[in-house]
């Protein structure tokens, strides 16, 4: 019947939410050389200012921790938790730093591989 809402099944292996691709994707993350500064939560007691100037913080274990829990509605709204992090690092670090240009390189392997996965 048409307008007959599909049944969800986890049989449903064509990616529909796109988290197959969501799980790929944060795995090549945790595992780049780049991806330390990324890894576990600032310690916003330790890194002064960090907590006024970052208003929404956000690392790879987090969004994992997150897409185990299954809050991710689809690879849109991963995404936005995954450009937070490279944000949050562009407006704390200077871009001629080490995190700074750990930062820059992660995102722009991050939207290289999302970009040929979503082709
Ligand atoms: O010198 C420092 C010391 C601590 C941190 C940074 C730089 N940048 C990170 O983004 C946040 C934590």
């Amino acid at each position: 019947v048409s307008g007959a809402k599909k049944a969800k099944t986890d049989k449903d292996d064509n990616n529909t939410n796109g988290l197959a691709t969501c799980r790929m994707l944060l795995a090549e993350l945790e595992a780049h050389q780049d991806a330390w500064p990324f890894l576990t939560p600032v310690n916003h007691k330790a890194v002064p200012g960090y907590r006024k100037v970052i208003k929404k913080p956000m690392d790879f274990s987090t969004i994992r921790e997150k897409l185990t829990n299954n809050q991710y509605l689809n690879l849109e709204t991963f995404i936005v938790d995954v450009n937070l992090v490279f944000e949050n690092c562009e407006r704390f670090n200077e871009d001629d730093s080490e995190i700074g240009r750990a930062g820059h390189r992660m995102r722009s392997f991050f939207d290289k591989r999302w970009t040929e996965l979503l082709k």
